[in-house]
C-alpha cells in the first residue's frame, strides 16, 4: 500500500525529477510524502517542489525516522558518502534504493549497517512520462512485502523488470543508456529531414512518431523487429536501399558497440569504487 509510504531522494538531478514525475503522476503516492534532499544546491530544490509540491530540504533537515524508502540519486562516485551519512540514521526496516549505475547491493549492505535492506534498480529517464523499462534486483535481506511496495513504486514510472543482479550492466547498457541513443539517432535523422528542406520542428514530429510507432508495433503486435523489418521491406525498394547503407556504414555494429560499451562502464564503475573500498 503505497498511499502510506514515505520516500526521500538523496539528490535532485535529471533522473530523482524523472522518478518524482513519474510517481506524482500516477497518483499512487501523495506529494506530501516525497521527501528530496540534496547536498547543496537550494535553487533545485525550489524548483522541484514548485514543479511537483514535494517537500524539499538539505540532507541534514531530513525527518530520518519517518522515512520508508530511501532512493539514493546521486553520482555514483557520490554514493560513499552517502551511505556513511545514512548509516548512523537508518533502522533496519527502511530500505535502501539505488538507481546509481554500478553500485551493486553487496557494495551497499557493505556500506550499512547489519542485515540492511537494499534493492538496486536501474530506471531511464522516460520514467518522467512513466513509459521508463525500469530493472530491480534484489539485495540479500530484502523482505517480500518491501518487494511488492518498490515494485509498485516503480510500476509508477513504467515497466518493472525482475532481473538477476549480473544482468544490471547489460540492462544499463541497453534501457538506462538506451534512451540516449534513440535521441542521437533522432538527432541525426532530424538533421537529414532539415537539410533537404524540412522544418526542423515537423521533421522531428515525424521521427518520434516512426519510432513510437515501431516501437508500439514490437510491443502490441508482439512479432519480432526481423519480421517486422521485411514488411517495410519491399524488394528492390526505398528501404532495402537505405538498410544496406547502414549495412554498409557498419550500422549495426555501431549500436552493439554503444551497448557493449556503456555495460562495460556500468562494470568498470563497480570495479573503481569497489577498488577504493578494500
Ligand atoms: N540520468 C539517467 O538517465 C539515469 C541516471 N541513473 C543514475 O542516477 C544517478 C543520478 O544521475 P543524474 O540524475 O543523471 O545526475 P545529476 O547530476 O543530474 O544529479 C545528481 C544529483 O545528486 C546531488 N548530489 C550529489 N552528491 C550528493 C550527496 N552526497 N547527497 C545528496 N545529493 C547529492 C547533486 O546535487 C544532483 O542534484 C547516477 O548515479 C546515475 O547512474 C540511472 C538511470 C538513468
Ligand atoms: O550515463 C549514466 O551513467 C547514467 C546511467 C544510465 C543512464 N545514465
Amino acid at each position: 500500500m503505497l498511499e502510506n509510504k514515505t520516500v526521500a531522494f538523496f539528490g535532485a538531478g535529471s533522473m530523482a525529477e524523472s522518478m518524482i514525475s513519474g510517481m506524482i503522476h500516477a497518483e499512487k503516492v501523495p506529494a506530501q510524502q516525497i521527501y528530496v534532499t540534496n547536498k547543496f544546491n537550494g535553487d533545485r530544490l525550489t524548483e522541484i517542489k514548485e514543479r511537483y509540491g514535494v517537500h524539499t530540504m538539505l540532507q541534514k533537515d531530513l525527518p530520518y525516522e519517518e522515512v520508508d524508502y530511501f532512493i539514493m540519486a546521486m553520482k555514483p562516485y557520490g554514493a560513499e558518502e552517502a551511505l556513511a551519512f545514512l548509516k548512523d540514521k537508518i533502522r533496519p526496516d527502511q530500505v535502501v534504493v539505488s538507481v546509481l549505475a554500478g553500485i551493486s547491493t553487496s557494495y551497499m549492505e557493505e556500506k550499512l549497517n547489519d542485515e540492511q535492506q537494499v534493492i538496486r534498480v536501474m530506471p531511464n529517464t522516460s520514467s518522467m512520462i512513466q513509459e521508463s523499462a525500469t530493472a530491480m534486483s534484489l539485495g540479500s535481506y530484502t523482505q517480500k512485502r518491501h518487494e511488492r511496495d518498490v515494485k509498485d513504486l516503480l510500476a509508477c514510472m513504467g515497466e518493472v523488470f525482475i532481473i538477476e543482479e549480473e544482468q544490471m550492466d547489460v540492462f544499463t547498457g541497453l534501457a538506462g543508456s538506451g534512451p540516449a541513443y534513440f535521441y542521437y539517432l533522432m538527432e541525426e535523422m532530424e538533421k537529414v529531414g532539415v537539410e533537404q528542406g524540412l522544418e526542423a520542428k515537423k521533421a522531428r514530429k515525424i521521427i518520434a512518431q516512426t519510432i513510437y510507432g515501431a516501437a508500439k508495433m514490437v510491443l502490441e503486435k508482439g512479432e519480432a523487429p526481423i519480421v517486422l523489418r521485411e514488411r517495410v521491406t519491399s524488394p528492390n525498394g526505398t528501404t532495402h536501399s537505405g538498410v544496406e547503407a547502414l549495412k554498409a556504414h557498419h550500422g549495426g555494429e555501431a549500436i552493439s558497440e554503444a551497448v557493449q560499451h556503456a555495460a562495460a562502464r556500468s562494470k568498470e564503475i563497480r570495479e573503481e569504487l569497489e577498488k577504493v573500498a578494500h
